[in-house]
């Protein structure tokens, strides 16, 4: 392989993505490091849902690099094949079995290789119950364990879905606003979740919400146009002249 290595988990350098003649993501870099939780914003047609699509090979770029762990060339896998390096995503809406309880949730997405069918009947085993305990008390649902999933509030199947990502081991979690349609307390909880998970794994969040961002106290990447426009903490992010008049100024 001739890739350049670098450190950094993830690593994309002059990503362009083209439809039709329009660039959705234009020469676009941008590096994460392990267990390093990035925010990223920007205006609508940004290029941030393109950009994750690129990550999770949903999308090929036309040009760039996409290393992930500085070895793994994204734009020459498949979707299965990235998700089973570790990279695990999560849109903005909540896909949880609604008629399943919570901790059957948490079960049917740990990643023993079982069919769904044999992990419902079969017996549990105590390495699994533990893995499932330990994900209800990560993501806050213990006391809602036995409950349906459908029954849980929009926040709560947030975070179910969030428990779900986890059971798979992913190095790197991509999130699609999770703050979104949340009261202010679920919007402080999730901020809370994410800077745990962060202790250990990468995340990348992309998000609206500037409440949400603050509390969140990472590094902040604003794209406009398909590329980044400013990088840094929040502060130096929104004093910059560019992202106040294309974005936080609207
Ligand atoms: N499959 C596609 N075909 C044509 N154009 C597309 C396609 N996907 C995205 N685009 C265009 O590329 C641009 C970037 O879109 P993208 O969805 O990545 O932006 P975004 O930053 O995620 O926006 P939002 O905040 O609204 O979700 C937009 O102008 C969009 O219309």
């Amino acid at each position: 392989m001739t890739a350049p290595v670098t450190p950094a988990l993830l690593y994309l350098d002059n990503v362009s993505v083209s439809f039709d003649g329009f660039r959705a993501l234009n020469a676009l870099s941008l590096a994460i490091d392990h267990a390093e939780m990035r925010a990223i914003i920007g205006p609508n047609g940004a290029g941030k849902t393109t950009m994750m699509d690129v990550i999770t090979g949903k999308t090929r770029p036309n040009e760039g690099i996409a290393l992930f762990e500085g070895s793994h060339d994204l734009t020459a896998l498949d979707e299965a094949a990235i998700a089973e390096l570790g990279i695990g995503r999560k849109f903005q809406t909540p896909t949880v079995f609604e008629m399943h309880s919570v901790e059957d949730n948490l079960l049917l997405a740990l990643k023993e290789k079982r069919s769904p069918f044999a992990t419902l009947l079969s017996r549990r085993t105590a390495q699994e119950r533990e893995r499932v305990d330990a994900l209800l008390e990560r993501v806050r649902l213990t006391s809602s364990r036995h409950r349906k999933a459908g029954e849980l509030s929009h926040g709560q199947k947030q975070w179910l879905e969030i428990g779900m990502l986890l059971a798979q081991q992913p190095k790197l979690l991509l999130i699609d606003e999770p703050a979104a349609g949340m009261t202010d307390q679920e919007t402080a909880d999730t901020a809370d979740l994410l800077r745990d998970i962060a202790r250990t794994q990468s995340v990348v969040v992309v998000e609206h919400d500037m409440t949400f961002v603050r509390d969140l106290g990472v590094k902040v990447t604003c794209l406009h146009e398909g590329s980044v426009l400013a990088e840094g903490s929040l502060d130096a992010v929104s004093a910059n002249e560019r992202v106040v008049e294309v974005y936080l100024g609207r």
